[in-house]
């Protein structure tokens, strides 16, 4: 029998990287990975140069094509395997990362009239400069008693679809008035490899306030943040919305031909990086938490009913896997606080220690740390250093280090801050578990479980549960291969369903992380006072955070 593949392109928050997957046991023959070229754009614009504020990241639409023209040439070349053999292709993404785009679906940011300006530009998921807006979403909703509230935890996030766009009709409304749609950049590569956009339920449900029944919010909750708004639904954010594993159309003629590809396989809709991670570790029934690990952390999960849990990211009918209401959960940053200590804070000689044993800093700082018991250190940390996505689901909150002396070594906070974001994702688990969404089984993906055994191990003795680890090394990308391999369908040589598909394709490593019963009693202490820390500064006892960033605000208008 000829083997038959799928690609899956997985578009992370720093680069982009296409797998080439055999269909037949989801072994991944190639792999390239493209690095943005203007990575995240946090500080000025290109070419204008304009200085962007706090709390602003935005990327470059032309860098995720680059993907698609140098990643996907790069695996067909590596593997050999002939194009024709390749019958579909899928697609994950950071979310909710959306732009502007004119009625060719165009970025507003390639025309030379609006490029200038920063709302032309890809707000990417981690541009936090929306939380007025959310706040404001929030009240007005719960005044209203929108129905819609409790499917998102309570909380509209400012992350997400509906704040950004109300902050571009806020700061830019030129920009909202000629944009034709905001888009996903999800839905918006997918459109440039079919030549159509379609939207997607996962970014939908999650991103936009969709509803597989109802549909977006009512007109008048629109109009009740801004007149200006009402329309949003059916003008903005009109288009067909098609379930996972649809397929969005046909790789076009002129990017077959950049990408290496028979024009007309079969394109996936587009999907969300995390979402589409649950099916390539195997997960297609409920009780099984699945967590993506990488910059950020996000909580995937499948349950039978819909059920109200605080500070969740959202519960979509059929949002990860169809048959299952999908939950989603998440930390806005955990490898990007690790990044952060490593970048900014750890003292030249620990880099020097690290170089001369020909390991990172990183590895350095995790080797030192696991020679420490649990709770040696006397230090505690709270893991806001992005804002809290769950539970308190509130971007203007950061971060807190506890308990340093003069005798306070580098590798001890970073112990700490790993250990805070194990307490963040206990904090999840419980939420989900006490309201009925059972976490039997936690299985780790994403970059984190291959680079920090230290981590793995903190991880199973906060939550004392096992962990199972991914095989791939490359989960979203197999993950929306898989979804490729159902859009092209079994009569073509793919599978009529991601069950199907995760059965044949989807693979765990054999050794797993379990709780040390020792260490679990030591972390339940902390843990208490994590959550000591968690309410005093995250639920109004003490909002110092939000008043030292308001000053910090005022001193840096220059
Ligand atoms: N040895 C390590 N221990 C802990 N974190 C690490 C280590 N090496 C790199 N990281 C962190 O991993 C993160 C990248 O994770 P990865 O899953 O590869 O990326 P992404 O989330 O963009 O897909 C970075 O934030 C980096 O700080
Ligand atoms: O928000 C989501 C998923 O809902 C993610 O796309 C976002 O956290 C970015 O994930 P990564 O850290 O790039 O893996």
């Amino acid at each position: 029998m000829i083997s038959k593949y799928a690609i899956g392109v997985d578009y992370g928050t720093e680069s982009g990287r296409a797998v080439l997957v055999r269909l037949s046991d989801g072994a991944e023959i190639a792999e390239h990975v493209t690095p943005y070229r203007h990575n995240v754009i946090d500080e000025k614009l290109p070419e204008s140069g304009l200085k962007l504020e706090h709390d602003w990241a935005l990327q470059h639409p032309a860098d995720y094509i680059e993907v698609l023209t140098q990643s996907v040439p790069a695996v067909m070349k590596e593997s050999g395997v002939d194009a024709s053999e390749v019958i579909g292709l899928g697609i994950d993404f950071t979310a909710c990362t959306m732009l502007p785009v004119d009625e060719a679906g165009q970025p507003l940011c390639f025309n030379a009239a609006y490029k200038a300006n920063p709302h032309s530009w890809v707000k990417l998921w981690k541009h936090h400069a929306a939380q007025e807006e959310a706040n404001l979403i929030n009240e007005i909703a719960a005044k209203r008693g929108e129905t819609f509230l409790p499917r998102y935890g309570g909380k509209i996030s400012s992350e997400w679809m509906l704040a950004k766009s109300w902050q571009i009709l806020n700061e830019a409304p030129d920009i909202y008035e000629v944009a034709d749609k905001f888009v996903e950049a999800t839905d918006w590569v997918v459109g440039q490899m079919t030549g159509n956009i379609v939207r997607n339920s996962c970014t939908a449900g999650y991103k936009s306030i969709w509803h597989k029944q109802d549909g977006y919010p009512s007109r008048e909750f629109y109009k009740a943040l801004d007149p200006k708004l009402e329309h949003l639904a059916d003008t903005k954010l009109r288009g067909d919305v098609l379930p996972l594993g649809s397929k969005a159309g046909e790789l076009t003629a002129d990017m077959a031909a950049q990408m290496g590809l028979a024009p007309g396989i079969a394109v996936a809709v587009g999907n969300v990086d995390a979402h589409a991670a649950v099916p390539a570790v195997g997960v297609v029934t409920p009780g099984k938490l699945v967590m993506a690990m990488g910059t950020s952390l996000c909580h995937m999960l499948l349950g039978s009913e819909e059920k109200q849990v605080e500070g969740m990211c959202g519960v979509v009918e059929d949002g990860i896997i169809p048959g299952y209401y999908g939950y989603e959960a998440g930390q806005s940053a955990v490898g990007d606080i690790f990044a952060w200590y490593v970048e900014e804070a750890v003292p030249a000689y620990v880099v020097e220690a690290a170089k001369q044993e020909g390991i990172s800093t990183h590895e350095w700082l995790e080797k030192k740390a696991s020679e420490l018991n649990v709770g040696e250190s006397g230090v505690l940390a709270l893991d806001w250093w992005n804002g809290n996505r769950s539970v308190l689901v509130d971007t203007d909150l950061t971060g807190v280090l506890v308990g340093l002396t003069l005798l306070t070594k580098p590798y001890e906070i970073y112990r700490a801050l790993l250990e805070a974001t194990a307490f963040g994702t206990r904090k999840i688990v419980e939420a989900f578990h006490s309201n009925g969404v059972a976490v039997d089984e936690l299985y780790a993906c994403g970059g984190l479980p291959q680079k920090n055994r230290l981590l793995m191990q903190i991880y199973a003795d906060v939550t004392n549960r096992e962990i199972k680890i991914a095989a791939s090394k490359q989960t979203p990308a197999l993950g929306a291969a898989m979804f490729g391999a159902v859009a092209a369908g079994a009569a073509a040589g793919g599978y009529d369903n991601v069950v199907d598909a995760a059965a044949a394709m989807a693979r765990i490593r054999e050794e797993t992380f379990k709780p040390i019963p020792a260490n679990v009693a030591v972390y339940d202490k902390l843990y208490a006072e994590y959550n000591q820390l968690h309410d005093y500064f995250g639920r109004g006892a003490n909002d110092v955070m939000k008043r030292l960033k308001a000053i910090k605000e005022e001193a840096s208008v220059h």
